[in-house]
């Protein structure tokens, strides 16, 4: 599956989020208990205590900005009419972009404390140029602003609207770079924020809408943490214990181990050994259909749902044969290339794997029985001289047949 599509599961949970203040224009949704006033002070203080549970700086900074601009808001203290809010959303938007550049560093850091200061900071600033220049007008609008994006809406809004594209923007490019849960986050919060300048929603279901996001992204991170391989970025063991529960009915497995692969350690340095895990991590995923686990160490597991054997044996072998043929080369700097660059000198690395296939059949109905007969085939594939491919064969011996790999 190619990356950019995986980075969309960020976005599933968020994106219902997202979609909720549209509900707006269906009438038989009662959108009524979004507008308790108490509800932002119940998701965004959960948000906070969750944050520093997970040691997560930048959702606590996030949350507990919302909450400082919603209980500045409730307690009057802020205008909450459409000549004011729109600045502080706005200046909510580019600091939730900036946050999002920041490190975790533990919710409760000296730095996150730091950050905290320069950000009520702002706000106050933004409170006393409001108070002794009055509400950004009209006629400044129209001045400084292009004409084609002022005409038929409301002033006042049209600034902080341009501020927050530019802050969804710069979170989004944030988002390309760096994927993970909390990145998107906080660029969903400047998308909601954005909508809500727009719309010109009241701020208690923006703020209960972003205390909701900032929740769904710490728990994106704990299933982050829980069910993937920080290192090569597939799923863990502890996903594919979870998977084989329940794998359907027609499925095969494949068990995959790089050759080797303590020589290849103790000769290039652990440091190459993580990028070649890395290299054929995402070579597995190019080449294969079904779902790739890192299994352990240096051995990976693929489920390929269905009935087509000989397609998942297909498969299977022309992988063997990519892998062996992947042009990787050491750097100066210990660094792997994955493509040669004619002219250049740098050591190749032949790195091979062999696999073990297995489907599941009348002997095989029980997912263990299955995991078995792939990793005896991966077993033979090994004792057979490696760089090859050994499905297990339904039959009396449970005999196993093998394709080398070049
Ligand atoms: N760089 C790196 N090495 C790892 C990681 N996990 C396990 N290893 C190493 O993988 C090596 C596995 O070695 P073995 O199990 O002997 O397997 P092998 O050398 O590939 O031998 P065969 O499987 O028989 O071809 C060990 O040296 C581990 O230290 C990791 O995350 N990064």
């Amino acid at each position: 599956m190619p990356s950019y599509l995986q980075w969309l599961r960020f976005f599933w949970l968020p994106g219902l989020i997202l979609i909720l203040p549209f509900a707006h224009y269906l009438p038989w949704l009662d959108l009524g208990p979004l507008y308790n006033k108490q509800l932002p002070f119940f998701l965004l203080g959960a948000a906070l205590v969750l944050s520093v549970l997970y040691r997560s700086s930048r959702v606590a900074l996030a949350a507990g900005l919302f909450l400082l601009l919603y209980a500045a808001t409730s307690l009057g203290l802020l205008p909450e009419g459409a000549q004011g809010l729109p600045l502080y959303l706005a200046l909510m938007a580019l600091n939730l972009m900036l946050i999002a550049c920041a490190r975790d560093r533990g919710a409760l850091s000296l730095i996150a404390l730091a950050w905290l200061l320069v950000l009520i900071a702002q706000g106050m600033a933004l409170f006393l140029l409001q108070e002794c220049c009055g509400p950004l007008s009209r006629q400044f609008v129209l001045e400084n602003l292009p004409v084609w994006v002022s005409e038929d809406r409301d002033a006042s809004v049209i600034l902080p609207l341009l501020v927050c594209v530019a802050a969804a923007v710069g979170a989004s490019l944030l988002f390309i770079l760096f994927p993970g849960p909390t990145v998107a986050g906080l660029f969903s919060c400047t998308l909601l924020l954005g909508y809500g300048i727009w719309t010109g929603l009241p701020l208690v279901p923006i703020a209960s809408a972003a205390g909701l996001l900032l929740i769904l992204s710490l728990l994106g991170a704990g299933y982050e943490f829980a069910f993937r391989d920080a290192l090569t970025g597939l799923l863990s063991r502890r996903a594919f214990y979870y998977h084989m529960l329940a794998p359907g009915r027609h499925y095969s497995l494949a068990m995959i181990d790089i050759d080797h692969f303590k020589k290849l350690n103790d000769r290039f340095g652990h440091q190459t050994g993580d990028q070649v895990l890395r290299m054929v991590a995402g070579l597995i995923n190019r080449h294969t259909t079904g779902r790739t686990f890192r299994f352990g160490g240096e051995e990976f597991a693929v489920v390929i749902p269905g009935r087509d054997r000989m397609g998942a044996e297909k498969a299977l072998g022309h992988l063997c044969g990519k892998i062996a043929a992947y042009p990787m080369r050491l750097r100066a700097a210990g660094r792997l290339r994955d493509r040669m660059i004619p002219g250049r000198s740098g050591q190749r690395i032949k790195v091979t794997v062999s696999i073990g296939l297995a489907h599941r059949e009348k002997s095989l109905k029980k997912p263990d029985a299955v995991l078995k007969a792939a990793d005896l085939a991966l077993y033979k594939a090994k004792r057979s001289g490696r760089n090859r491919l050994c499905v297990h064969v339904e039959a009396r011996d449970q005999s196993t047949k093998c394709k080398s790999g070049t």
